[in-house]
């Protein structure tokens, strides 16, 4: 298995402050890791270099098999999916959801006057139907609902064929329905053989994806562990990282969490 993703004694500085702080962590083709960490731990950041939009300030990153200090970024950034709040800031509100998802065939967000194939009309409807959003494909992207944007931002995300795929936070804000149908829709596409390699940042073990096969937790820049989720995965782990004692349970492929009752 080659590596997807390989960070060496990573650091993230600004305004003298470590974001990430000597970050070692290897990703190989088609694992999919979870990475875990309260507010403020860094997830983004690391986020945001595997998907060749941030430069560590130290140490080496290589992102599918390219040193990101050598490689043409944009090149790079097309054979990588990232579904992020800060992707949804840069699309146009006024575009219809099929326009969202096909711009991302040619590395844009504004559709402009390329001319699509037909090919990548189908791919994108394609990658709507299995994220549930064929029936909105006509609507003006900026009148979704929280849940049906994170869905159309996975399609997008989708839309080049990745290599890899960066999911920041996919099921935040949703409804308890709209979390478990996420959820559902990414353990397909977890378990399909051709899917790319992903990383999916959370704060929350209900939300782990049904399939992920390891997981990162990070703490004030720094991580705590990393390993396959089975034996990394651990209230004490968890407790850790979080920074107050929790009871975890799993139950078949899923996860809960909580505090100790008071008193
Ligand atoms: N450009 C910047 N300059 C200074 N500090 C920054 C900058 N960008 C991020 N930070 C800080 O770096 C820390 C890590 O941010 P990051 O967004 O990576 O955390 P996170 O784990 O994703 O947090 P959350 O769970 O709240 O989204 C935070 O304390 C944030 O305020």
């Amino acid at each position: 298995m080659s590596d997807v993703l390989e960070l060496v004694d990573v650091s993230v500085v600004r305004e003298g402050r470590a974001l990430v702080d000597h970050v070692s962590w290897t990703v190989k083709e088609g694992e999919r890791w979870v990475v875990l960490g309260p507010n403020g731990a860094g997830k983004t950041t690391l986020l945001q270099i595997a998907g060749a939009y941030l430069f560590p300030s130290s140490g080496e990153a290589v992102v599918l098999g390219e040193k990101l200090d050598q490689v043409d970024v944009f090149e790079q950034r097309a054979r990588i999916g990232l579904a992020s709040a800060a992707m949804y800031e840069k699309l146009p509100v006024g575009q219809t959801v099929l326009e969202t998802v096909l711009t991302a065939a040619y590395g844009q967000t504004v559709h402009g006057k390329e001319t699509y194939e037909d090919s990548d009309e189908s791919r994108a409807l394609l990658l709507l139907d299995l994220l549930g959003m064929a029936s909105f494909t006509g609507r003006k992207f900026g009148s979704l609902s929280e849940g049906e944007r994170k869905r159309t931002l996975i399609a997008r995300a989708l839309m080049t064929d990745p290599e890899l795929l960066l999911l920041d936070e996919p099921a935040a804000g949703l409804d308890l329905g709209g979390r478990e149908d996420l959820i559902r829709r990414l353990a397909a596409l977890a378990r399909d053989e051709y899917a790319p390699s992903m990383v999916m940042v959370t704060h929350h073990v209900e939300e782990i994806v049904p399939g992920m096969t390891h997981v990162l937790m990070i703490r004030q820049g720094k991580v705590l562990t990393a390993g396959p989720i089975e034996s990394t995965l651990t209230a004490r782990n968890l407790s850790h990282c979080f920074g107050l004692p929790l009871t975890l349970e799993q139950r078949g492929d899923r996860w809960t969490a909580q505090g100790f009752p008071l008193g």
